[in-house]
């Protein structure tokens, strides 16, 4: 099988192409580099373009047969939306549908859609299901959220069959430590503590411990890269078998305090993380976690990597090991 990866220079995107590499499927890229890395790009060919360019796209796409579309390629700075609205809704959601344009001209049947547990806004359950209302309170959020109903409508039409992957928090490395995360800047809580470890980066900053929570600081649902990368596999497999749309929540269903985060972070590590306290960061919920029940059901998947501890073991070995060299085939727009 021929799959076509956009976003698979970045994060998470370049976990699935590995996967996909592992399991002997090919994989052709599909990044404007915004935030990717021609490191992560695992000699695939790569065409590159911004999804934005519907023109570009026909033109480096036109007659091409894909059995499939992993749609990961978005803007996903939680700040940077609330400050550029029109960038996230152009990448996130017109991106989006020049894709669905493209795939829908050449025949590509199948979409499988990064979404985020930021559709759901301040949550009003301890465990989020899927049946949770959907009230983003950020632009990110919100364009996440308009592609999903772009997705359902499409697959409604017919000729894409489509679903949503509402990830929780992503985090760690490839057990090879051959990838892993590299966001510049880097926002979140795992990269960060252990770069404050190695001394790349200053002090970790805790973001208020005065939530209502056992020990004051946020709750949240960390799930394995790796995982992810599964889940993935078997939603295209899902649709192949004739599943219709839906969003899933991938999650491992245990929430982790930022404390908690960082005292796993410091045994891995082996001595303390230079870290202080400071205010509450906007628009951070007190507790996201996942009810994963559905994707179990559904799609048949359980997150293997579970434990918090070997998920910031690999994010260790990651960090130690720096950034490989590029290569790849690239074409432009
Ligand atoms: N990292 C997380 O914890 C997390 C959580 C929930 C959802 N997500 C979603 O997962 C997806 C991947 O996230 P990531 O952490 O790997 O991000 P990332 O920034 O590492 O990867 C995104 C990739 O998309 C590319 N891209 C962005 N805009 C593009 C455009 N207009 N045209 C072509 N390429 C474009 C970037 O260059 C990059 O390679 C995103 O859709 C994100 O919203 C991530
Ligand atoms: O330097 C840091 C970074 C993070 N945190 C805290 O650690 C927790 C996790 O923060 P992350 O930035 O790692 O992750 P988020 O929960 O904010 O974000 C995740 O969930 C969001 C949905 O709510 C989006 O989907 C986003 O892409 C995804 O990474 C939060 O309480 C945050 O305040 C810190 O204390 N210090």
């Amino acid at each position: 099988m021929h799959f076509l990866v956009t976003g698979g220079a970045g994060y998470i995107g370049s976990h699935l192409v590995r996967a996909l590499l592992a399991r002997e499927d090919e994989a052709t890229i599909v990044d404007d580099f915004s935030t990717g890395h021609r490191w992560a790009i695992q000699g695939r060919e790569v065409i590159e373009v911004d999804l934005r360019d519907l023109a570009g796209l026909r033109r480096t796409l036109a007659g091409r047969h894909f059995d499939g579309v992993f749609h990961f390629a978005a803007k996903s700075l939680v700040g940077e939306s609330q400050a550029q609205p029109l960038l996230y809704w152009q990448n996130n959601v017109a991106g989006t549908a020049n894709l669905l344009q493209v795939a829908n001209d050449n025949g590509w049947g199948r979409v499988v859609f990064s979404s985020t547990a930021a559709v759901y806004g301040n949550p009003e359950t301890p465990r989020i299901t899927e049946a949770h209302p959907t009230q983003p309170i950020n632009v990110y959020g919100e364009t996440k959220l308009a592609v999903e109903r772009l997705l359902r409508d499409v697959s409604g039409a017919g000729k894409v069959a489509a679903c949503s992957l509402r990830y929780f928090n992503a985090a760690g490395a490839a057990d090879d430590a051959s990838l892993g995360e590299a966001h510049e800047p880097e926002t979140h809580l795992i990269p960060n503590a252990l770069r404050a470890a190695s001394g790349n980066a200053p002090a970790l900053t805790v973001f208020g411990d005065d939530y209502d929570t056992p020990d004051g600081t946020c709750l949240r649902d960390y799930i394995h890269v790796e995982d992810l990368a599964d889940a993935h596999l078997l939603a295209m497999d899902h649709l192949a078998a004739g599943g219709g749309f839906a969003a899933y929540n991938l999650g491992s269903g245990a929430g982790y305090s930022v404390r908690q985060v960082l005292d796993v972070c410091e045994q891995v590590v082996g001595r303390p993380i230079p870290h202080s306290i400071g205010a509450r960061r906007a628009g951070d919920p007190p507790v996201l976690v996942a009810a994963t029940e559905l994707a179990q059901d559904c799609l048949g998947w359980t997150p293997r990597r579970a434990s918090l501890r070997a998920i910031v073991e690999s994010a260790w070995a990651w960090e130690q090991k720096g950034r490989p060299a590029a290569g790849g085939l690239t074409r432009r727009a």
